[in-house]
């Protein structure tokens, strides 16, 4: 019995039949539903050629014609849909390599990366695994489909997807797929940063992320990632770590943390500025924290949004439990939790000292701040414009 997302899009393979084409369910959506895994998207390959598909349904988009992939979206939900092919070899690494398509399913799989990702299965529900997949399932192995140099050799991205559904699943390399990844791993050079940052982004949030680390070192492949050449000790490291990120801010601000990466590191990985920024925010609040032993009133009121991620980063590197909640509660706790809650602004306090604007003001603010912060003060228009008054004047002594 097939489950609800697959009986959705049933419509699609039944379309495409009666169009006179074959297609199947295949990737990873096959992998995870015998898995017993939540599925994401699900993937169509069919003997269909793109131009076919986008003349059969009524929505497409054409994602990725060159390489035989159409979106069709049906009912609010997108599926990719792909024509049979199979990948050449790289020629030459700058050039994006040729795809041919193919006329069966069974070329179709046998081009695919691991056997548990070369299984396919029917509008009935039957499976179908010409190079063992399901057996890798149980065995909790993962493969490649036939030599293994030949599927890294396509697309050397495919060793860091090995180490990502270590990560996922838990599983283990087979000899011979590690002693290729062992051989080849260098071909990672080649591989576009983005596209390794996504499948490390993956391993850095799998619960088996320990394991996937062990095999980044045991296969030398960590040489071939952005910055990572020199970390052999500090990945080790992160592999003693038994927190399993929420997020991917405190899982790359965790990595950053332990292999000591700053902006210039993490550049290298280009990873989008916004998200370097909320990066290097957690590392500020780590190295602060550190120094000051645990969290005190001001750096709960300096880095309040982000205190979940950092409470969890404290914990795992400390081997300790997280308090999130017990901090958010003392976060919320706070006479005011950003400048915007105090009752008094920069307008107030020109009025109030009949002065010109200028750098005093700022410190003033900062010291109202303060003072309510610590709860010398309460946040009260009037009782704070009486302070401000004291604290000038008590200044003014000095
Ligand atoms: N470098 C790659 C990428 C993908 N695939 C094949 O294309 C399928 C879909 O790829 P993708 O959606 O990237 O990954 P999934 O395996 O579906 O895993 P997930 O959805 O968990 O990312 C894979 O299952 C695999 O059969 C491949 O052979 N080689």
């Amino acid at each position: 019995m097939m489950n609800e997302q697959f009986q959705q899009a049933l419509s699609i393979i039944e379309t495409l039949k009666r169009h006179g084409h074959e297609a199947y369910f295949v990737g990873g959506a096959v992998r995870d539903y015998l898995l017993q895994r939540p599925l994401g998207d699900i993937d169509i390959a069919t003997s269909a050629h793109p131009q076919e598909v986008m003349s059969i349904f009524p929505k497409t988009v054409p994602v990725g014609i060159a390489h035989g992939t159409v979106m069709v979206i049906e009912r609010g939900v997108s599926y990719e849909v792909t024509t049979f092919r199979k990948e050449g070899r790289y020629e030459d690494y700058r050039r994006p390599k040729e795809v041919t398509f193919v006329s069966s399913l069974y070329e179709d799989l046998q081009r695919r990366d691991f056997t548990m990702n070369a299984i396919a299965m029917n509008e009935h529900g039957d499976i179908i695994d010409p190079f063992g997949g399901t057996e890798a399932l149980k065995q909790r192995m993962i493969e490649t489909v036939g030599d293994a140099a030949e599927r890294f050799n396509e697309d050397a991205l495919r060793m860091m997807r090995a180490l990502r559904f270590v990560s996922q699943l838990g599983f283990s390399l087979s000899t011979k797929t590690k002693q290729a990844i062992i051989q080849y791993g260098h071909l990672l050079q080649h591989i576009a940063v983005e596209r390794i940052a996504v499948e490390f982004e993956k391993l850095l949030l799998g619960p088996f992320m320990s394991k996937a680390i062990d095999l980044l070192i045991e296969t030398n492949l960590f040489c071939y990632l952005p910055e990572l050449a020199t970390k052999k000790r500090e990945l080790a490291q992160l592999a003693t770590y038994s927190i399993v990120p929420t997020h991917r801010t405190e899982a790359w601000a965790r990595f950053a943390f332990v292999v000591h990466f700053h902006q210039k590191e993490l550049k290298k990985w280009k990873l989008p500025n916004h998200f370097i920024r909320d990066v290097l925010i957690c590392l500020k609040a780590l190295e602060h924290i550190r120094s000051l032993s645990d969290w005190t009133v001001d750096t709960l009121y300096e880095y309040g949004p982000y205190i979940p991620h950092i409470e969890r980063i404290r914990a795992a590197c400390k081997h300790d439990e997280p308090h999130v909640h017990l901090l958010l509660k003392r976060w919320e706790a706070l006479p005011i939790r950003n400048r915007k809650e105090l009752a008094i602004n920069g307008n107030d306090l020109l009025t109030l000292f009949e002065r010109k604007a200028g750098p005093w003001l700022a410190t003033m603010i900062e010291n109202i701040e303060r003072a309510v912060l610590h709860r010398k003060v309460e946040n009260e228009k009037e009782k704070l414009k009486e302070w401000a008054v004291c604290n000038q004047r008590r200044e003014n002594n000095c």
